[in-house]
């Protein structure tokens, strides 16, 4: 059918891994959307015209007013939430990046939509997960450079 009708669409999301030591940011979403009350990695929807790091450092400073640097493509998932109330399909663009400034803090700029950010050590993190993250931990993604 064309899309002319209320038909959903798959959308883009970039979501970022950011790092410090061997931590990843988590936040728990508070979201009307997919995942809520899991905890997941911050990012957001690719908006018209937006390369994946202009995404990614857009997404980060909106929600946690933190600055990142050496952003760099990790991989892609496709993801299915046929079973949510409204049922929605996201390509998944995943990248990993690093604090400009280490001791620089997050703050939660949109508190309707996370509970807070955490720094997360990867071998132990928070449950429960939102899917797509679970997903990629089960299969032992490690979204580390190799030289850490
Ligand atoms: C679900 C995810 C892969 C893409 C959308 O992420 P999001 O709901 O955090 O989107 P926004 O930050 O743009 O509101
Ligand atoms: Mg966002
Ligand atoms: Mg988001
Ligand atoms: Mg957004």
């Amino acid at each position: 059918m064309e899309n002319g009708t209320a038909e959903p669409v798959p959308r883009v999301g970039v979501v970022v891994f950011l790092l410090r030591e061997k931590s990843v940011l988590l936040g728990r979403r508070r979201s009307t959307g997919v995942g809520d009350s899991k905890f997941a990695l911050p990012g957001g929807h690719l908006e018209f015209g937006e390369n994946f790091e202009e995404c990614a450092a857009r997404e980060i400073k909106e929600e946690t007013g933190l600055e990142i640097e050496k952003i760099e493509f990790l991989t892609v998932t496709n993801n299915l939430f046929l079973d949510e109330t409204k049922p929605s399909h996201y390509v998944a663009i995943y990248v990993r990046a690093f604090l400009k400034d280490p001791n620089q803090l997050p703050q939660n700029l949109e508190p309707t939509k996370c509970d807070g950010w955490g720094w997360y050590e990867w071998d132990n993190l928070p449950q429960p997960l939102f899917s797509p993250l679970e997903k990629m931990v089960k299969e032992n993604f490690n979204p580390f450079p190799s030289s850490s």
